[in-house]
């Protein structure tokens, strides 16, 4: 078997134009424009690239950028006061920190002083909480890009065996619980899970988030299952030349998609995704903000 590709470049670049579509009413109905406001602390370089992407596609599908760029020695206190001018301001609708965030900042502190309707990460505690309970939340943007390429592929998930690999807080669980919502069966696996290739291998849907480069191997995968890869790890390629490298997901991609019956790449896959469900979830905090209906099959 040769698995279908999952494009999640082309399938990122349909929910964009969706949200511009869904922008465009708003200004010209309602007079409202959304706005995105994104907190770098620091100079990443991966979080610079990533906050650059954001905010050219924030103003891509019409909607309102402010970026905020910190230095990295910024204190908790001066974040925290920036944190609360943007929950106050009514032009934000939307509030994300980058993350990782330098050592001396406590990251929870920080994420949980952003407005939970503002939340567009889906980090706050309230939001994790609502998500855990099955209520209407903020959803984080990567297990929410997942979801949806996952309910395209399959239409219904209810019955599927899934498992997820990987038990952060930022895609292992809300991605367990958007799994669970939509009547799958669902695995958490981790690295001290016993026989993880042989649970693995009951799975209808496997999701990976590990951050280990090319883990899971097409072993791990029953026939015709759908492989999920949320891996960006950049490792050598000395066969590119000295001192290359190239990205690879956390699982290995040429053994997977020969037994997958779908699979996503990396890159190309989840990762664009990500950003464009960040803009779909801009959207709907300025339409919950403004009580007007939400977008529909842009939130989970
Ligand atoms: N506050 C947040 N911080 C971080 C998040 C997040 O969702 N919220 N996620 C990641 C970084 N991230 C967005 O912030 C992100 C990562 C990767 C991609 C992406 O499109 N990747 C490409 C490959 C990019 C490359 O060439 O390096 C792909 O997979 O095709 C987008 C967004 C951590 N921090």
């Amino acid at each position: 078997m040769t698995a279908t590709v999952i494009d999640g470049k082309a399938f990122a670049a349909k929910v964009r134009e969706q949200v511009a579509e869904h922008v465009a009413r708003l200004k010209e109905e309602n007079g409202i424009t959304p706005g995105l406001a994104v907190v770098l602390v620091g100079e990443d370089p991966a979080s610079q690239v990533y906050v650059r992407s954001k905010g050219k596609q924030t103003v891509e599908v019409g909607m309102n950028s402010f970026e905020h760029k910190l230095d990295v020695d910024t204190s908790e206190e001066d974040l925290l006061a920036l944190l609360d001018e943007l929950n106050a301001d009514p032009a934000v609708h939307g509030i994300l920190v980058q993350l990782p965030l330098p050592g001396h900042l406590n990251e929870d502190l920080v994420i949980n002083r952003i407005d939970p309707a503002k939340d567009v990460d889906g980090f706050h505690i309230s939001n994790v909480g609502l998500l855990g309970t099955g209520q209407k939340s903020m959803v984080p943007c990567t297990p929410l890009g997942c979801l949806m390429m996952l309910r395209d592929h399959h239409g219904s998930l209810s019955g599927l065996n899934a498992v997820v690999v990987g038990r952060s807080n930022i895609v292992g669980k809300p991605m367990a619980n958007l799994l669970l919502r939509d009547s799958c069966t669902v695995t958490i696996a981790h690295s001290r899970t016993k026989e993880i290739e042989a649970l693995c291998k009951t799975a209808d849907i496997v999701v990976a988030a590990v951050g280990r480069p090319e883990m899971v191997t097409g072993d791990w995968i029953k026939p015709g299952a759908t492989v999920i890869d949320v891996g960006i790890n950049r490792i050598d390629a000395p066969e590119k030349g000295e001192g290359k490298t190239r990205l690879v997901g956390d699982c290995h991609y040429e053994s997977c998609a020969e037994v997958a019956g779908a699979i996503t790449p990396v890159p190309g896959g989840v990762g664009p995704m990500t950003i464009a469900c960040l803009l779909a979830n801009t959207l709907t905090a300025c339409c919950r903000a403004n009580d007007l209906a939400e977008p529909e099959g842009l939130t989970a």
